[in-house]
C-alpha cells in the first residue's frame, strides 16, 4: 500500500499514494456562522496531525489580523511537532517519528496576500502557499473584469512570487469546471511552467459529474506531459452542491489525481466540501478497485469529527456516513439477526477502524425476537416460554408507542412480566378509560379469571374473562373501581399510591406502587409498569389482589 513518504518541503506522493489536504480551517471555516480563534484552530490542527493528514490549510492570512495570527499559531505549534508514526488502518507503528504536517495558507493572486501568507507560515518546518485565480468566463467577467491572457499572466506572476518564499506552491484555477477546457489546459500548463508543485482543479460550485470530471483529469495529464515530467501533483477540491463531492474526488483519483482536498464533517461553503471521513474510508474500503491508499490513522476519525462539531457548533446528522450516530446502528430485526451472528452481514467498515463505539443494536418496533432476547440475556434475565412470549408482546406494544426501547425499558418489561406468576388468580387483559376536564372519569376493564378458585367462586370456567365498568374521582380511581367490580371484591380499599419514572424522557416507563387493604383489613402491596400511568396503576392494583390471593392459597396449604 502506498503512502506519502517524501518528507521534504513538498508533500509529494509515491505513485499509488494520495495526499490528504485538509481545508477544515480555511474552506470549512467559510461556512456561515463559523469563526475559529487561534486557540481553537490549534486544537483542531493538533487533532488533524494525530489523524495524520498530510497538509493542513490553516486559513486565509490576509482575511483579518485574527486569521493571520491563527495561521501563525498553527504554523508555530503544529508545524513543528513531529508526529508519532501510525500504520494505515490504525495499528500503532514503530517508534520512528514523522515530520510535522505541511501547513498551508490561501492567498489571492496578489502580492499583499502572498506576502501575508508567507509571513504567517514562516515558522512551520514545511509550508505551502496556495494561491488561486478565477478562470471561468462568468467569474472573469463579473468578478475580475479580466481577459484570459491577463488571468494567465497574473497567475504566473503570483506563482513565481510565491516560489520566492517556498518550494511548495499550489495553484488553483477557481471555478475550473465551468472554465473553457482549452483555457484550463493553457493555465495549468503555465502554472506548471511557473513552478507550481501542486495544481488543484476546483469544482468550486459543485457542478461536475463524476464521469466527466474524471475525463478532464485524465485529459490534463495527457495534454500536459510536464505534469508527470516535473512530478507535479494534480489535486481536486470538490464542493457538494449536488451531493457529488466524494464521488467526483474518487473519480478524479481513478484518473490520476493524487491529492484530495477535504473538510472534516464535509463543512465548507454552501453545501460544503468533500467529506474527509467519507472519502478516506471509501479509499480504504474499496482499495480493491481504486488501488491507492493514504496515510491516515483512521481510528482518530470519530474523535476528530466530534471535536470539529463541538468547536464549530455544526452538528453531525445522525445518518452521516462513517461518523454519524447511526453509522453502526441497526434497528430492524432482520439486520439485527444478521449483525448478531456476524456484523459483516450488514457492515462494510469495522467500527474500531474509525474510532466508533462498535455496532449498536437499537430496539424498536422493527426489531425481532433475536435482538430482544439478546438484550434480555445481556441483562441477566432468564424467561420461561410463556414469560418470553408475553414479554415480547409487551415490548412490541411499548415500541409502537415509544419508538426506541432502552435496556432499562427491557428490564422493566421483564420484571413486570415475571411478576405475573403462574399462580396468579387474576390477569388484566385490557383497560379503556375516558375523562377530561368536562367528562366524568370512567373505566372499562377486562379481567381474566386465571385461578381455579376465583373462577369457581364466580361460577365461570378457568380462563374466562369478565368485563366491568366504573366511574370515579379520577381515571385511576375509576380503573380500580372497575377491577374491584370485575373480580367481585367491593371490600378492597386503596390505601396508598406512589408513582416513579423508571426510564427517562416524555415517553418514560412509569412504575406505580399501590397498597390495598382487603376485606379483613390486611394490607398488600402491588407494582405495575407502563408508559401509561393509569395502566401502570391498574396493573399494580391487580398485582396487589393477586398477592392477597396467594396468601389465601398458602394458608390453606398449611391448614391442619
Ligand atoms: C472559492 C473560495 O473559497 S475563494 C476564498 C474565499 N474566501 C474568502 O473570501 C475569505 C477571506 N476574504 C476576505 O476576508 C476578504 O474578501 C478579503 C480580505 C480577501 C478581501 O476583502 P476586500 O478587499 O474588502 O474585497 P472583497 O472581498 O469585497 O472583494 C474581493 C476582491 O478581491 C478580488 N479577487 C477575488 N479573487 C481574487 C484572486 N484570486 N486574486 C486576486 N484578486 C481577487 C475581487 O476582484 C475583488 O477586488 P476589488 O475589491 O478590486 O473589486
Ligand atoms: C480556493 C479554492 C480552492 C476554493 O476553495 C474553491 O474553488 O472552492
Ligand atoms: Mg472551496
Amino acid at each position: 500500500m502506498g503512502r506519502p513518504t517524501d518528507v521534504s518541503q513538498a508533500a509529494s506522493v509515491v505513485p499509488d499514494g494520495v495526499t490528504i489536504f485538509d481545508t477544515t480551517l480555511r474552506d470549512g471555516e467559510q461556512s456561515p456562522g463559523i469563526s475559529l480563534d487561534a486557540r481553537e484552530k490549534v486544537e483542531i490542527a493538533e487533532q488533524l496531525a494525530r489523524l495524520q493528514v498530510d497538509v493542513i490549510e490553516a486559513g486565509f492570512s490576509a482575511a483579518s489580523p485574527g486569521d493571520f495570527d491563527a495561521v501563525k499559531a498553527v504554523a508555530e505549534i503544529v508545524g513543528n511537532a513531529p508526529r508519532a508514526a501510525q500504520g494505515p488502518g490504525g495499528s500503532q507503528g514503530e517508534s520512528d517519528h514523522r515530520e510535522p504536517p505541511v501547513i498551508a495558507a490561501l492567498a489571492r493572486a496578489i502580492p499583499a496576500d502572498i506576502e501575508a501568507a508567507a509571513k504567517s507560515l514562516a515558522p512551520a518546518r514545511r509550508h505551502r502557499i496556495h494561491t488561486f485565480l478565477s478562470t471561468s468566463d462568468i467569474h472573469r467577467r463579473y468578478m475580475l473584469q479580466a481577459s484570459e491572457d491577463e488571468i494567465l499572466a497574473q497567475a504566473v506572476r503570483a506563482i513565481e512570487l510565491a516560489r520566492t518564499f517556498t518550494d511548495d506552491v499550489e495553484f488553483s484555477p477557481q471555478d475550473a469546471t465551468r472554465t473553457d477546457f482549452p483555457f484550463l489546459v493553457d493555465i495549468v500548463a503555465a502554472a506548471v511552467e511557473a513552478g507550481a508543485t501542486t495544481v488543484n482543479i476546483p469544482d468550486t460550485v459543485g457542478y461536475a459529474l463524476p464521469h466527466d470530471f474524471g475525463g478532464w483529469i485524465a485529459e490534463l495529464h495527457r495534454r500536459i506531459p510536464d505534469i508527470a515530467a516535473k512530478d507535479v501533483v494534480i489535486s481536486v477540491h470538490c464542493h457538494n452542491d449536488l451531493g457529488l463531492a466524494v464521488a467526483n474526488s474518487l473519480e478524479a483519483v481513478r484518473n490520476g489525481a493524487r491529492q484530495i482536498e477535504v473538510a472534516v464533517n464535509g463543512i465548507g461553503e454552501r453545501a460544503g466540501n468533500c467529506s474527509l471521513e467519507e472519502v478516506v474510508m471509501a479509499i480504504r474500503t474499496r482499495a480493491d478497485l481504486l488501488g491507492v491508499d493514504h496515510a491516515l490513522h483512521t481510528p482518530e476519525l470519530t474523535r476528530t469529527s466530534r471535536l470539529v462539531s463541538s468547536l464549530t457548533g455544526y452538528s453531525v446528522q445522525k445518518n452521516k456516513p462513517v461518523v454519524g450516530a447511526n453509522a453502526f446502528a441497526h434497528e430492524s430485526g432482520i439486520h439485527q439477526h444478521g449483525v448478531l451472528a456476524d456484523r459483516l452481514t450488514y457492515e462494510i467498515i469495522r467500527s474500531e477502524d474509525v474510532g466508533a463505539d462498535g455496532s449498536q443494536i437499537v430496539l424498536g418496533k422493527h426489531s425481532g425476537r433475536h435482538a430482544f432476547f439478546k438484550a434480555v440475556e445481556d441483562l441477566g434475565f432468564e424467561l420461561d416460554e410463556a414469560e418470553a412470549q408475553n414479554a415480547f408482546r409487551r415490548f412490541k406494544d411499548l415500541a409502537d408507542r415509544k419508538g426506541i426501547v432502552s435496556s432499562e425499558d427491557v428490564a422493566a418489561i421483564v420484571i413486570a412480566e415475571t411478576h405475573v406468576k403462574a399462580d396468579d388468580d387474576y390477569e388484566l387483559v385490557s383497560l379503556a378509560v375516558t375523562g377530561g376536564t368536562d367528562a366524568e372519569p370512567s373505566a372499562t376493564v377486562v379481567v381474566r379469571l386465571a385461578g381455579a378458585d376465583v373462577a369457581a367462586e364466580a361460577g365461570r370456567d378457568v380462563g374466562a374473562t369478565v368485563t366491568a365498568e366504573a366511574s370515579g374521582d379520577g381515571m385511576v380511581d375509576a380503573a380500580c373501581g372497575a377491577i374491584r367490580r370485575a373480580v367481585g371484591r367491593d371490600g378492597v380499599a386503596l390505601v396508598s399510591f406512589q408513582v416513579a419514572a423508571v426510564t427517562g424522557g416524555i415517553d418514560a416507563l412509569g412504575e406505580v406502587t399501590v397498597t390495598v387493604a382487603v376485606e379483613d383489613g390486611q394490607r398488600f402491596t402491588g407494582r405495575g409498569v407502563s408508559t401509561d400511568i393509569v395502566e401502570a396503576s391498574a396493573r399494580a392494583y391487580v398485582d396487589a389482589l393477586n398477592r392477597s390471593r396467594r396468601l389465601v392459597h398458602r394458608s390453606s396449604e398449611f391448614r391442619p
